[in-house]
């Protein structure tokens, strides 16, 4: 995190010029040629580069860099107790409310409305005979008013987090709710408190400024604000009274804002993004790839070459040189192991890779067509309607919000232009002849009213339903049971056989593409090993890692003893 963090000029920047004053600061006692408060009436107002009084004396005689170096401390000061304070109560009462049940959630979320309604500055002013005027205690009362913003912020990310499977099976390996907390859930919430801190930082600094301007708090406590006030009432006696401090408060808030800018960045940044459908693909390859495939292929990945960045920013490349194609109303089988690059292959057809994969080589024909490079309104155009896809886990990709008749109709009427009723029909059609044994029930019902196995039906009628050219299934079974998977497979059979479709089948199952491909490419660490018809695949694999992925098949009639086969390079 830090590396990233200095990494970025503007994060580096401003950290830089907060260390320097901050240092100054701390140095005062030793630097400052005067202590803050040392008045010498000869030196009244006197003005810049007087010996002894470099930026000049105040309008008690008092040297105004030393005031300035103490009241950084004041500032520092400030900050740390207002920004403590708001982070401790904050945090404590984010985790709480967000995790425990409904009546200390609804307990944490009243108080903390109860105190957003208090007029903040107002407050701290009547205060003023309980803290003395101490600006200590006045920050530390701050703090409390500030806390608010960081318990919204906990509060939802750990209201947002506290379902997540992770979650339960922390629960269910026998967690406690602190270690829980601590481990899963405020790991979640340190990046946004970081940024949030850096803020509230600036506001307590300004806030105490603010409050020694309007005369609260001790006069012998040097500070921003005290001077700023002095300084004004010299203004058109000695204006660079009033400069000095004005400047270096604008310097250490803008900077600490700056800081909390570019920490948003960097931390928010650095959360992994889930894969995003139309969020466009990078592409930093020359497309043109001499076109020297049969006409007939509907399909063609030549050279394609796809990179994620690293750590510090170098690519490193998880699909190296592939070449495919696929000819009208053919299956293609791409096999591999977990991690191989398949899905990546898969995606990038599709055009819905992560934003920050970048594809450095080659070429993705579709029907003469060239898809690297098109924009997301361009491939709107040939996603769902030329090309389809079935994903590996339906109910994830079904809206629980919405009825699934709702979501295919949608989807139908986007791919072929026709009217809401025509869609319903076609969809009701496509649900029966999908084996969904109730179409007007499924239709009506929301994804958590279905089985898994009907929520794949649900998503092969609306693939289907514009008649695609090209279908993608990544693990189209893997989600389900062995009997639904058979039933799913005789679909897929059957609306291939009838619908003349060309399949790119990404799977582990090798069942699956001795039932229905006619071709296998099999691929390895991002590369395609080797490539050839499903007989000649299974009957005689070339490469030692097809033999291996052969051999690893479970026989169900004989009892393995052999030791599993390995090959160089590739993971269990
Ligand atoms: N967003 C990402 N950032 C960095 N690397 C990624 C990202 N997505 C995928 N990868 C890497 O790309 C490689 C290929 O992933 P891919 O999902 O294509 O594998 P796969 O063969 O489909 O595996 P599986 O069968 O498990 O789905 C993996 O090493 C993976 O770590």
């Amino acid at each position: 995190m830090w590396q990233k963090i200095l990494r970025d000029p503007q994060a580096a920047t401003t950290l830089s010029i907060l260390a320097v004053v901050f240092v100054l600061g701390a140095l005062a006692p030793l630097i400052a040629p005067h202590g803050p408060n040392d008045a010498d009436l000869g030196m009244v107002n006197a003005p810049v580069g007087t010996p002894g009084y470099p930026l000049g004396a105040d309008e008690s005689g008092r040297d105004i860099l030393s005031r300035l170096l103490h009241s950084v401390n004041t500032a520092a000061v400030s900050a740390l107790i207002g920004t403590s304070v708001a982070v401790a109560v904050g945090v404590t009462a984010g985790l709480v409310g967000g995790y425990f049940n409904r009546v200390t959630q609804s307990l944490t979320e009243w108080l903390f409305a109860l105190l957003m309604t208090l007029p903040g500055v107002l407050l701290l002013v009547i205060l003023m005979p309980v803290t003395g005027g101490d600006y200590r205690a006045t920050m530390f009362i701050f703090g409390f008013l500030l806390a608010p913003g960081i318990y919204r912020i906990v509060r939802n990310l750990v209201l947002a987090v506290k379902n997540e499977l992770y979650v339960d099976a922390a629960r269910v390996s026998g967690l406690g709710t602190f270690r829980i907390l601590g481990r899963h859930v405020l790991s979640i919430v340190r990046g946004p408190i970081i940024i949030a801190a850096a803020f509230m930082a600036g506001t307590a600094i300004v806030t105490q400024s603010g409050l020694a301007f309007l005369g609260v708090g001790s006069l012998e406590i040097p500070s921003f604000g005290a001077m700023i006030s002095s300084g004004f009432r010299n203004l058109y006696i000695a204006p660079t009274q009033f400069l000095w401090p004005s400047l270096l408060l604008g310097v250490i808030t803008a900077s600490l804002v700056l800081l909390g800018n570019a920490l948003r960045d960097t931390l928010e940044g650095s959360k992994p993004k889930p894969v995003k459908v139309g969020s466009g693909q990078r592409v930093v390859a020359t497309t043109h790839v001499p076109d020297d495939e049969a006409p007939e292929a509907l399909l063609t990945i030549r050279d394609l070459g796809i990179a994620y960045p690293g750590v510090s920013g170098e690519l490193n490349e998880v699909v190296r040189g592939v070449n495919l194609s696929i000819a009208q109303g053919e299956v293609l089988g791409l096999v591999g192991e977990s991690g191989s690059g398949k899905s990546q292959t898969a995606f990038s057809t599709l055009g819905v890779l992560p934003p920050e994969a970048v594809i450095t080589s080659g070429s993705i024909r579709f029907q003469d067509r060239e898809m690297l490079g098109l924009n997301d309104q361009q491939l709107a155009g040939v996603r769902g309607r030329e090309i389809a896809y079935i994903p590996q886990e339906p109910m994830s990709n079904l809206d629980p919000s919405f009825r699934v008749g709702a979501q295919l109709v949608e989807g139908v009427r986007a791919a072929t232009g026709t009217s809401k009723a025509d869609a319903r029909e076609r969809v009701l059609a496509l649900l029966d002849r999908c084996g969904i044994s109730d179409p007007e029930r499924t239709y009506d019902s929301y994804p958590h009213e279905i089985s898994g196995g009907m929520a794949q039906r649900v998503l092969i009628a609306g693939a289907v339903a514009s008649r695609p050219k090209l279908l993608i299934a990544d693990e189209p079974t893997t989600a389900l049971d062995v009997t639904v998977q058979a039933e799913i497979l005789d679909l897929l059979r059957d609306l291939l056989e009838e619908l003349d479709m060309a399949v790119l089948l990404v799977t582990h199952n090798f069942g699956l593409v001795a039932d229905i491909c006619d071709r296998v490419a099999v691929m390895k660490t991002g590369e395609i090993v080797e490539v050839g018809d499903t007989e000649s695949i299974f009957a005689a694999p070339r490469h030692e890692y097809t033999r291996m992925l052969l051999d690893s098949i479970l026989d169900e009639d004989t009892v393995r003893t052999d030791p599993p086969t390995t090959v160089e390079g590739a993971t269990s």
